[in-house]
Order: C-alpha cells, then sequence, then structure tokens
C-alpha cells in the first residue's frame, strides 16, 4: 500500500510537485497519467527517495523512504527510464549480480531468475552480453532485476515503451500475476488502451497536482465521457492544464 499526502517537489523555479496525494491499494494496478512535464517521474523518484521531497508524507508500507529507506527498498521494485545494464555481463550474469547485491543467492536465485525469465518470456535473452540489445531487451532485462527480490509495491515508468506485441502481453500477463499475489503496482504510462484493459484505478496528474483518482468507469462517468483518452483531456484541459 502506498499512500501519498501533499507532497511538493520544486528544482530552483521549477515547481514540479505542487502537492500531489493519493493511495494506490495492494492487489490493483494503479495508472500514473499525466502529460509531459506533470510530475509522474519526478513523484515516482520521491516514492522510492531517490529525491528528497520538500514538503508532504510518504508511506510505502508504512514507511518513510526518507526515514527508513532500507525498509522501502526491500520492499519496492522500482524501474526507471535509465536502465543502468552492464554490457559485458550477460542477461543471466547481470541478474545473478543484483540478486546478490539483494541478498538471494545460490539455487535460491537460480530458481528465481529462471522464474522472472519464463515470466517475461525472456529465455532467448538469457545467455546473451546485453551489450547491443533492443529497447524492448532492455526493458525485459531491467523489469526482471525489479521484480527479482519479489518486492510487494513496484513502481514502473513507461514499463511498455518499445515493447512490440508479444512482449507487451508478456508484460501484461506479469503484471496481472503481480496483482493477483497481492502487489500494488503504479504505472506511469501515455498508453490509454493498457490503462483501459488493465489498470483498476487511475491518478490523473497535472502541473504537479492531482487531478483526479479513480477507476476507468469512474473517470468517465465523472466526465459524462465514454472514451477515456477524451475524459483524460477533458480533465487536464487541452494545454495539459488542469480544468
Ligand atoms: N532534475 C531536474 N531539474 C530541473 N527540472 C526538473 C528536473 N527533473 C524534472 N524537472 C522538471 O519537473 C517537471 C516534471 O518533470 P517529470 O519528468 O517529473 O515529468 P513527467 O510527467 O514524467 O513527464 P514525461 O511524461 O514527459 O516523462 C518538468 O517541468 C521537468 O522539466
Amino acid at each position: 500500500m502506498i499512500e501519498v499526502h501533499d507532497v511538493r517537489k520544486q528544482f530552483g523555479d521549477v515547481k514540479a510537485l505542487g502537492g500531489v496525494s493519493f493511495s494506490a491499494r495492494d492487489g490493483q494496478i494503479t495508472a500514473l497519467l499525466g502529460p509531459n512535464g506533470a510530475g509522474k517521474t519526478t513523484l515516482l523518484r520521491t516514492l522510492v527517495g531517490l529525491l528528497k521531497r520538500d514538503q508532504g508524507t510518504v508511506a510505502i508500507d508504512g514507511a518513510d523512504p526518507e526515514r527508513d529507506p532500507l525498509a522501502v527498498r526491500r520492499n519496492i521494485g522500482f524501474l526507471t527510464d535509465q536502465f543502468g545494464l552492464y554490457e559485458r555481463l550477460s542477461t543471466r550474469e547481470y541478474l545473478q549480480y543484483f540478486g546478490e547485491l539483494n541478498g538471494i543467492g545460490g539455487a535460491a536465485l537460480k530458481t528465481r531468475i529462471e522464474e522472472v525469465s519464463e515470466l517475461l518470456a525472456m529465455d532467448d535473452i538469457l545467455e546473451r552480453r546485453t551489450k547491443g540489445f533492443s529497447q524492448g531487451q532492455r526493458i525485459k532485462v531491467a523489469l526482471a532485476r525489479t521484480l527479482l527480490h519479489r518486492p510487494r509495491n513496484l513502481l514502473l515508468d513507461e514499463p511498455s515503451r518499445g515493447l512490440d506485441v508479444m512482449s507487451t502481453r508478456a508484460l501484461r500477463r506479469a503484471l496481472i500475476a503481480l496483482r493477483e499475489d497481492g502487489c500494488c503496482v503504479i504505472m506511469a504510462t501515455h498508453v490509454m488502451q493498457e490503462v483501459t484493459h488493465l489498470c483498476d484505478d487511475v491518478i490523473v496528474i497535472a502541473q504537479g497536482h492531482t487531478v483526479a483518482q479513480g477507476s476507468p468507469s469512474d473517470l468517465c462517468r465523472r466526465t459524462g465521457i465514454e472514451n477515456l483518452e477524451d475524459a483524460f483531456v477533458s480533465l487536464v484541459g487541452e494545454e495539459g492544464i488542469a480544468a
């Protein structure tokens, strides 16, 4: 469970987050929707403790990422837009390295690597060095790393960008399995179809503020608009400014 209240973050003169509040429940996939520059990545980085917030409270299963970073890190997986792959290592070696850093080792790690590899349909790249990997292959490796330590909370920054149809389906299956397992998943995305088909709840942010939260059908009902993309545009305004 992730609870956020009145989180604010400024970079010099740029107010990236001007007061974001929401809660994301376990066993649900929550979409983070917002125009470019709305503050989604800043919010995710703040939740995971990579950025210090200026104001507000954050609780990841009750723990504050600034006061209790180790508890939060154990319990969270974060897929960023910077994958940080090591090109000289094969996918398996890379996952072994990060598994060991997370305190998993031996047979348990070997089994876990097989599990995430199957979950993400990435057997074909397991023994290959990551140098030269395509965007989709790189995302898969980074996502596998994110899932390795079985975090109960997952923060994913545009996880489906660059994935082909088969890989997108593998990602969806993986996210559904995590939801069934009771994980709390927050996913920043611009793909409305993904939100409509996959997400239980949607947080809409614009210009660093929470504009709305509800299921896709709630948001459509609230705006009186049938299609989620149009409902989203109506909520944030054509220019990305909250209506
Ligand atoms: N390190 C930084 N220094 C200065 N400004 C920043 C920094 N990081 C983010 N910003 C600014 O904060 C605002 C929010 O950016 P952020 O990357 O969080 O948006 P986003 O919603 O993830 O956008 P996108 O959909 O384009 O990825 C933007 O105006 C951005 O330029």
